[in-house]
This record gives structure tokens, C-alpha cells and sequence, in this order.
């Protein structure tokens, strides 16, 4: 049964291949001993010849008696009929084709992928990156001149590329130069106008929030290029607004506009498109001088350095340099299996407040005045106010009291807020609440969600406001590290006698990923976290690029499926073949892990093609639950397939009656026409097909009496 259906499979892909012209495809599938027993041509002649030259007759005859030179009779394409009618007469060899009578190629079907290709969108909003000097000698933006000109760079578009690959529905695409044997496509969504980041509010960041949603399912990562002098906020805002992220969204800008001679904007935004790309990190992140720091830890700490943001208290989450090293292990995750949404309706009644020696109490309390809800209290040292004001302390506790959130954070660029001190201890027992190491800009921001949460309780609130959100303060770790898999990696690297940590690094490195992928495939939990704890990263890929969560979607593991999405585990990343977690659960027909896969925002990414003769394949043999799997996954079960035929059209000629009766009862309408403008009523009448008529007239009497 499996061998019928992978030969089954393989004549669809063929077929399809050949109706685009992609030679390449066919090519593989005659080199891999596919026998190409068929082939109608659509349109293409490239196929025509590749074909007729392979040894495919023209005589065969589909299920209707047409041989390939009846179709193209039908379609009156002259150069095939003379093609093959030269073909029936001559002699094989007397009319082998030069290569340059050949047409050029149209499309190249990906089927899984063989040229794998990431998407970013990029979300332009402003900021000196795209500015130029005015009349006046200073930096304004311009509407309309980052992108064309962008195209002119033979390091941001590869036009050749583009030319020769690109499908209609991708012209508005830049493409970068191939990295490691693979492509970064980018397009450029321009915001009208474009800001310098001083004038950005915070209905900007529900802006940038709604785009992200809108175009979540459709791209790989995102980059937002904006002025520096906000971005700091707008990094933390976003990471909070983003609920479950699971792609990457790097924040950029430039201190030097990116046309000039000595601009830091070309390699800010280039490492930016990478890392979107060809990394998954389910982070808001900001890129600046080779480094990729987390955007509610980072702050703008220099106006005048190309080295202008740092995250002082934790190190950079990956830094470009002749290799690109990220740390896995410090990459934060969501633990929800939720989707990804946007909560963009942020608090505005939020101030910063520094305390400074001789700070009047009038200064104090009319800041905390009604509206204030929140306020982030900037204090010395490790969190420390004058505790020998009790008017002062006295009117943080009376805000407090009423419902105002008061947070405590440091004056000091590096460090946090602890209780050691007298004078930090009397703030707390005012009723402030600690801030631990957040920088100003993500206590701001956070606050500024945490109050917006309508169905929360002021407790719950104060709760949050006090946990670890997004990875924007440290929280001393409670677990015991278990010491079991060192002494694993130790006992290896002892026999292959390594020594240094850089080359233990590698062997846990190589090592990891294979045990995690053996310990998803036998839904074995306890392993999985054993190798967690010993500082193993659950989203790493093994040489093919699969992940535990790949196997276990594929094995139908559920509770392995369940632990890995509450460890963060993205389910969004593709293995070497483009295949996601869903498509192998889809695979594996497991019901229950596509629910958990797709409740957790997972897509199926595979083009419309690719769809449409997997489902022909099962609608022709019956496989009613690969069907199912489809629907549940979100697919689209009336795509057509080249000859313009949906699975509904090939279950009428193939007999198959459960088939048509699923395909029917899921909404696949009767009355789409194929391309020779048969519907697959018309099908089962020429059949004489009697039961498939009645269930298709009986399907459609009862569409007439629901309405
Ligand atoms: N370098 C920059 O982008 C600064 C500019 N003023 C901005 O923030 O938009």
C-alpha cells in the first residue's frame, strides 16, 4: 500500500512538474528511476521536449481515451502538434533539440523546498537609517527612496536571482545574496510619514503591533527599522504587546544614514535580514553593531558611537562575528500553547520618576495625582530612597494604597534593586514594589500592559508586574541542575580525548540534538528534561533539521508534543525539506497534536501545488483520515491542482465514494470547473456514475434548503 502510493505521489509531482516547466524536477525524478509512464502537457513546450526526448509515448491514453496529441489538439498548441507529430514519423535522433531552442524557463516548482528560501517583512517606520541632508544641511526622512534605491545595491537585491526565479506574486520582493545555500526574500512595507523616533507615540507601537499580526502567518521573521532614539521603548513595548510570539522581530536604525559612504546602517540592517530569516529567536530584538541584544534589556547608551545600544545586565543573545554565535540556552520562550496575538491597547496614565537629593514633597505628590496609575520610581543605588522622610515615604504608601503601581528600579545603568539596605527596605514596606534589574524603558512599558489588562485584578497585576514577563528581569533560578548528562558529555569527550571547553561545547552541540530527536521519537519526557536541565536547548536541529518537536509531531507523542510547546519550543521551524511540526503530524494523521500544533498558531506553509495533489493522492485512494488531517491542519481542501481539478473532481473519476462524500460534506463545491471545463458533476455523469450523482444532487438540495 505504501509503495502504491508513493507511486502515485511520485507520477502527481511529475506531472505537475512538468505542467511548470521545471525541468530540474523532472530531471531528478528520471535520474532517481522514476518511471514518467504519462504526462499531459498544460502549456509548457520545455516539458514537451524534455519529455518526448525521455521516452514518454504520446500514445497513452487517459481515462477519457485522450493520448497526449489529442490534448494538445484540443488546445491547438501548434508547436506540439508538430512536435510530436515529427516525433511519430522521424527518427528520435534527427530531431534532438539544441539547448537554445528551448523557451526559457517560466516558474520552479517547490515542491518540498529543494532551494529553500526564507521571508521577512520589513516594516519601515523612520529614523536616520533612511534619512538624507535637506537644503538646510540636516537629516530628513524621504518617502518612496529607501527601496528603489535599495534595488540598485548588488548586496540588497540579487536582481539576477529575482529575474530568473521569481513568480509573478513575488515581484515586489528584494532578495538577498544566497548564505550557506540559502535565500532571504525581504519586501518593504514603507509608514506614511516616516518618523524621526522622537515623534513616535504609543499609538505607533499599536501600529507596528497590528502589522505584525496581520502579517504573522505569512512571513518568517520581521525586521522594524527605526530612528534610535526610541527604539528602546518601542523594543520593550512590542515584546510585551506580542502574546506567544514564535518568530523573530528585530528592531534597526543607523546612526549614519544608510547611503553615506561611512554608514553603520548597511551592515545593521543586512545582520538584521539574516538573523529574521535563517534564525528562529521568538524574541523582539534589537540589532546594532553586531550584536543582537534583547529589546526590553537594551537601552541607547550612546549618542555618537556606531556601538550605540548595549543590555547591561545581560550579555548580547547572539553576536556576528566571522561565525554567527548565538547563546541557545539564554533565547527566552513563551510556555503557553496559545497563539500569537497583539494586545495594543497599552496604558497611557504612566510616568518615570528620578528622585534626586532635595526632590520636594510637592514634586513627589503631584506626580502620583489622579490619573496616575502607575509610576517607575528611579532610585539610588541598589534601590535606595531617603528613609528618614516619613512625609515622603508617607505619601508613596498613601498612591499606593488608592491603587497606584509603584515600581522600583535603579538609577544605576547596571545592577538591581534589592531589600538589603534600611533605605530600600522602607520603600518596600510603603508598598513599592521591587523592580529587580529592569531597565527604565521596559518597567515603563511593562507597567504600561500590566494596567491595560483589563480582566485582571489590581493583585493580579502587582503579581505580574512582579514575574518575569518577556525575559525583562532576572529571577534567581530555583532548579537543581542535574549533573547526569555533564557526565555523559565529560565520558565522551574523555574517550574521544577532548580537553578544552570550546570542543566539549561542540561535542554537547552535536551530541544534544540527536538525543533529544531519539527521546522525542520514543515520547520519552524524563530524557528530554534531563537534557534540558544540563543546559541543552530543546529547539536545537539535528544535521537534517529537525527538531524533537518534528519527531514527536510525527511519532503522534502527545504529552512530548505538549511538554516541548511549554518549554517554548517554536512551531514554526522548518526541517531541511521546508517540512513544519503540522505537516508532519498531518503526515502521521495525528488528530490530537494537529489541534495542540494549531492551537498554538501553527500554519501549514506548503504552496497550493504541493496541497492539491496530496490531496488528490488521498482523495484516490480512499484515505479519508489523511483528508481529515488536512481540514483539521486549516487547509484549503478545494485547491486545484494544475489541470485545474480538485481532490473532488479526481474521487468522482477514481469511484471513490468516501472521498466524494467527505470532500463534499467539508464544502468542496461540485460546481468547479477543471480545465477543460468539466465540473465533477459532469465527471460522474460521463462515468454514468449513479450513486456519486445522487450524493452530489442530494448535497446540493440540502445547501438549498439551509438557505
Ligand atoms: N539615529 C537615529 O535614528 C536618530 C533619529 N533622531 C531617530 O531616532 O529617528
Amino acid at each position: 500500500m505504501a509503495s502504491q502510493l508513493y507511486r502515485m505521489q511520485l507520477q502527481v509531482f511529475s506531472f505537475s512538474a512538468a505542467a511548470y516547466g521545471d525541468l530540474e524536477t523532472l530531471q531528478a525524478y528520471t535520474t532517481a528511476g522514476a518511471n514518467l509512464m504519462n504526462a499531459v502537457d498544460t502549456e509548457s513546450e520545455r516539458s514537451v521536449h524534455f519529455l518526448l526526448h525521455s521516452g514518454v509515448s504520446w500514445m497513452f491514453e487517459d481515462l477519457f481515451g485522450n493520448t497526449a496529441l489529442d490534448c494538445a489538439r484540443k488546445r491547438k498548441v501548434n508547436d506540439n502538434i508538430a512536435m510530436i507529430e515529427r516525433l511519430v514519423t522521424a527518427d528520435m535522433t534527427e530531431t534532438r533539440i539544441c539547448e537554445n531552442q528551448i523557451p526559457p524557463k517560466r516558474r520552479k516548482l517547490m515542491t518540498y523546498e529543494p532551494e529553500p528560501r526564507s521571508t521577512v517583512l520589513v516594516i519601515y517606520t523612520g529614523g536616520t537609517i533612511g534619512m538624507e541632508t535637506n537644503d538646510e544641511g540636516v537629516y530628513e526622512t524621504k518617502e518612496n527612496f529607501l527601496v528603489s534605491k535599495l534595488k540598485t545595491l548588488p548586496l540588497f537585491h540579487d536582481e539576477e536571482y529575482a529575474v530568473a526565479h521569481f513568480a509573478a506574486d513575488e515581484k515586489d520582493f528584494l532578495v538577498l545574496p544566497h548564505q550557506n545555500g540559502r535565500r532571504v526574500m525581504y519586501k518593504i512595507m514603507e509608514y506614511k510619514p516616516l518618523l524621526d523616533s522622537s515623534n513616535m507615540m504609543e499609538n505607533d507601537w499599536g501600529k507596528i503591533a497590528s502589522d505584525l499580526f496581520e502579517h504573522y502567518d505569512h512571513y518568517d521573521g520581521f525586521v522594524v527599522l527605526h530612528g534610535t532614539d526610541t527604539m528602546a521603548y518601542t523594543a520593550s513595548a512590542l515584546s510585551f504587546m506580542c502574546e506567544n510570539l514564535g518568530k523573530t522581530i528585530i528592531l534597526t536604525g543607523s546612526q549614519i544614514p544608510i547611503f553615506e559612504v561611512r554608514s553603520d546602517g548597511r551592515d545593521n540592517f543586512l545582520s538584521s535580514l539574516i538573523m529574521a530569516g535563517l534564525y528562529n529567536i521568538p524574541e523582539v530584538l534589537v540589532c546594532f553593531d553586531n550584536k543582537i541584544l534583547r529589546g526590553n534589556r537594551s537601552i541607547k547608551n550612546d549618542a555618537g558611537s556606531f556601538s550605540a545600544f548595549i543590555s547591561p545586565n545581560i550579555p548580547p543573545i547572539a553576536t556576528l562575528e566571522i561565525r554567527i554565535n548565538v547563546d541557545w540556552a539564554a533565547v527566552f520562550r513563551t510556555t503557553k500553547t496559545e497563539k500569537f496575538r497583539v494586545h495594543k491597547n497599552m496604558c497611557l496614565n504612566v510616568g518615570l520618576l528620578r528622585i534626586f537629593p532635595g526632590i520636594t514633597l510637592q514634586t513627589v505628590k503631584a506626580f502620583l495625582q489622579p490619573p496616575m496609575q502607575g509610576v517607575v520610581l528611579q532610585t539610588y543605588g541598589a534601590g535606595n530612597a531617603p528613609d528618614d522622610r516619613p512625609d515622603f515615604l508617607k505619601v508613596l504608601k498613601e498612591a499606593s494604597d488608592i491603587g497606584v503601581v509603584i515600581i522600583n528600579i535603579t538609577q544605576c545603568t547596571k545592577g538591581c534593586v534589592m531589600t538589603s539596605y534600611a533605605t530600600g527596605k522602607a520603600l518596600n514596606d510603603a508598598g513599592v514594589i521591587c523592580g529587580g534589574d529592569m531597565t527604565p524603558e521596559a518597567a515603563l512599558t511593562k507597567l504600561s500592559y500590566v494596567l491595560s489588562k483589563e480582566t485582571w485584578s489590581m493583585e493580579e497585576k502587582r503579581k505580574f508586574m512582579k514575574r518575569n514577563l518577556r525575559g525583562e528581569m532576572t529571577v534567581v533560578a530555583k532548579e537543581d541542575i542535574s549533573i547526569l548528562d555533564f557526565e555523559l558529555i565529560e565520558s565522551v569527550a574523555q574517550e574521544l580525548r577532548l580537553s578544552s571547553t570550546e570542543e566539549k561545547k561542540k561535542l554537547q552541540d552535536a551530541l544534544y540534538p540527536s538525543l533529544m530527536c531519539a527521546a522525542a521519537k520514543t515520547g520519552d519526557n524524563d530524557a528530554l528534561e534531563i537534557l534540558r536541565r544540563s543546559g541543552g536547548n530543546l529547539s536545537s536541529h539535528n544535521y537534517d533539521g529537525r527538531t524533537a518537536l518534528h519527531v514527536a509531531s510525527k511519532e503522534g507523542h502527545v504529552p512530548t508534543v505538549k511538554y516541548l510547546l511549554q518549554q517554548g519550543v517554536s512551531v514554526h521551524l522548518k526541517d531541511c525539506n521546508g517540512i513544519t511540526p503540522l505537516h508532519d503530524a498531518v503526515m502521521g494523521k495525528h488528530q490530537d497534536i494537529i489541534t495542540l500544533l494549531v492551537q498554538t498558531g501553527a500554519k501549514l506553509t506548503i504552496k497550493p501545488i504541493v496541497l492539491s495533489l496530496e490531496l488528490c493522492c488521498a482523495a484516490a485512494s480512499e484515505d479519508i483520515e489523511t483528508l481529515q488531517a488536512y481540514r483539521d491542519a486549516g487547509a484549503n481542501l478545494s485547491v486545484c491542482d494544475y489541470d485545474k481539478r480538485t481532490a473532488l473532481h479526481v474521487a468522482v473519476d477514481s469511484g471513490c465514494k468516501r472521498s466524494v462524500h467527505f470532500l463534499l460534506d467539508n464544502g468542496v463545491s461540485w460546481k468547479m470547473e477543471d480545465i477543460s471545463g468539466n465540473t465533477a458533476l459532469d465527471c460522474a455523469k460521463k462515468r454514468n456514475a449513479t450513486e456519486i450523482i445522487e450524493m452530489i444532487e442530494q448535497k446540493e438540495r440540502q445547501l438549498k434548503n439551509s438557505i
